[in-house]
């Protein structure tokens, strides 16, 4: 079985949202202290990195993470190239068949230095969410921090996301995947009270 880790490591100065927590790992208690073990400590902003949003992110009555089905994050998954555009509709996905499809993780490559948050991303529309939930599709994977442009506010593309019932998967890594059809796996922690999770995101390749 091949593996493929879509997944941004995690490290002092992964790139998150400007002004948001950072992430930070130390050593809460080291070997020598407890006489048995290290054992670390993290901080970050639960946006770090390769991670999902919850509903609540955006939605004050909305999911939390622990809420979410976990049918959300496992699943056949298309990768498909959209670099170049500024912004992704459903025109842009009209052609793709997604018969078999529940995952659809789109390439644009807008996110070129990986050490520096962008400042500017392609975005996706408000209509592709209504179109893919038609087609079956229940998560939308990007490889920028956001689904919406970064200075927006209001969240259009969030919301028609959740209004369709798709789960939001941001930050992946998609430069040296080649488009087709992989199984996707993505799952959060079990967080009880929270808007959003890191995940460990891999694609098994069928080949
Ligand atoms: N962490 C933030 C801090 C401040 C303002 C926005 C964010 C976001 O995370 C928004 C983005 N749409 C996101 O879901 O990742
Ligand atoms: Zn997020
Ligand atoms: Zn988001």
């Amino acid at each position: 079985m091949k593996i493929i880790d879509i997944s941004q490591k995690l490290h002092h100065g992964t790139p998150v949202w400007p002004g948001d927590t950072p992430y930070s790992f130390q050593l809460n208690w080291t070997k020598e202290q407890t006489g048995s073990v290290n054992v670390g400590q993290l901080t970050m902003s639960t946006h770090t990195g390769t991670h999902i949003d919850a509903p609540y992110h955006f939605d004050h009555n909305g999911k939390k993470v622990a809420d979410l089905p976990l049918e959300r994050f496992i699943g056949p998954a298309l990768v498909v190239n959209v670099s170049g555009k500024t912004s992704i509709g459903a025109e842009d996905v009209q052609h793709l068949d997604l018969t078999e499809i529940s995952k659809l993780l789109l390439k644009t490559s807008s996110w070129e230095n990986k050490s520096e948050f962008p400042s500017e991303i392609t975005f996706l529309q408000e209509d592709l969410a209504p179109y893919l939930m038609q087609q079956g599709v229940d998560l939308i994977g990007v490889d920028v921090p956001s689904v919406d442009p970064i200075d927006s506010k209001n969240l259009p593309a969030h919301h028609s996301i959740e209004n369709s019932h798709i789960q939001i998967l941001e930050g992946i890594v998609l430069d040296e995947v080649e488009e087709g059809i992989y199984d996707l796996i993505a799952l959060p922690l079990p967080l009880t009270e929270a808007d959003g999770c890191p995940v460990r995101a891999i694609l098994i390749d069928r080949t």
